[in-house]
């Protein structure tokens, strides 16, 4: 599974991030390059495939995570997949996976089993004290094991900021080591820096190799609950990490996204980003996730936009 490697602060200490390079990447990946017509259609199925189908709120119900377990299930409508050229309950176009809170999980697997979907879509669960990571270790630690015993395969943890805002590199490798241990062999993980609460894209960047070192199988941008979340820059950094990690080390971490992303559009710049920065192997689910409430409903309309030449009215989509 993941390939952790000991704790290098030789290796974060050589860091360099040139700020303005970067934010030039960001923009020139948003502004000068978009696909149109068919090649549009098949990046938001793409896109769609690689969507870990999210709800992280207050008010989730068993209810609501059915719906987004159905939801999961069958993100397009029949109409629209046949007008696409697929069956009608084409079982390869699903989510990526259905991301819930720990207590959440056994909702969503039952539910999915009932589908008979437990195979095919996994549940991940948040954990280790999302979305702020400020709970003892021993209580982020039993958490995540909770999770992985109701059923999740998936654990999106989260790192606590301070280790990184103080500079303590091998205490927060140590910590996720943990993590990972307590996920076991069976579940993967995948570590949330909570980019937009890091101070700097430097500290994106260590926090980034210091994950990757303890053994993530994915590093992954933000909450969604952070004031700033995912940003292309703070995903060019990451990205450039996990290409030097996988250059120094053989081993290829996959990159998720979340918190924010809303449009088609958006999705697209994210999967741009996978194929400048990263090639062709972090364009499908098993290195390259989407984490989103609320994106499905706008590539839905693009869509079906692109079948019909007119626009739906948001309403017209059901959960999105
Ligand atoms: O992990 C996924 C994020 O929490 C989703 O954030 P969002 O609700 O802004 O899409």
């Amino acid at each position: 599974m993941s390939l952790c490697c000991t704790f290098d602060l030789g290796w974060l200490n050589s860091a360099r991030i040139n700020l303005p390079a970067v934010n030039l990447r960001a923009t020139v990946l948003q502004s000068h390059r978009s696909v149109k017509k068919e090649w549009q259609a098949a990046w938001l199925l793409r896109a769609v495939t690689c969507i870990d189908l999210t709800t992280l709120g207050g008010d989730d119900t068993r209810t609501n995570v059915a719906r987004l377990c159905a939801k999961a299930v069958h993100p397009l409508s029949s109409d629209l997949l046949l007008a696409l050229g697929f069956e009608e309950n084409d079982k390869r176009i699903t989510t990526a996976a259905v991301c819930v809170y720990p207590s959440r999980v056994a909702d969503a697997r039952n539910t999915l089993a009932r589908m008979g979907m437990a195979d095919k879509i996994p549940v991940a669960s948040v954990a280790a004290g999302f979305p702020t990571g400020q709970y003892l270790l021993k209580t982020r630690l039993e958490e995540i094991q909770t999770a992985v015993t109701n059923g999740a395969t998936e654990i999106d943890i989260v790192i606590d900021r301070s280790l990184v805002l103080s500079h303590q590199w091998e205490k927060l490798y140590q910590e996720i080591q943990q993590m990972k241990e307590a996920c076991g062999s069976k579940a993967h993980m995948k570590t949330i820096l909570a980019v937009g609460e890091l101070g700097s894209l430097t500290n994106v960047y260590k926090a980034s190799l210091v994950a990757m070192m303890a053994g993530s199988d994915f590093i992954k941008t933000s909450t969604g609950k952070e004031a700033m979340n995912a940003t292309l820059p703070a995903g060019v950094v990451m990205c450039r990490a996990i290409r030097n990690y996988y250059q120094q080390v053989g081993y290829k971490v996959g990159f998720k996204p979340a918190g924010g992303i809303r449009t088609a559009k958006d999705a697209i710049n994210w999967l741009i980003l996978m194929k400048e920065e990263l090639g062709t192997p972090w364009l499908y689910p098993d290195l390259f996730r989407i984490g989103a409430s609320g994106l499905l409903a706008d590539i839905e309309r693009q869509l079906y936009h692109y079948i019909t030449g007119r626009y739906a009215a948001q309403h017209e989509f059901s959960l999105g």
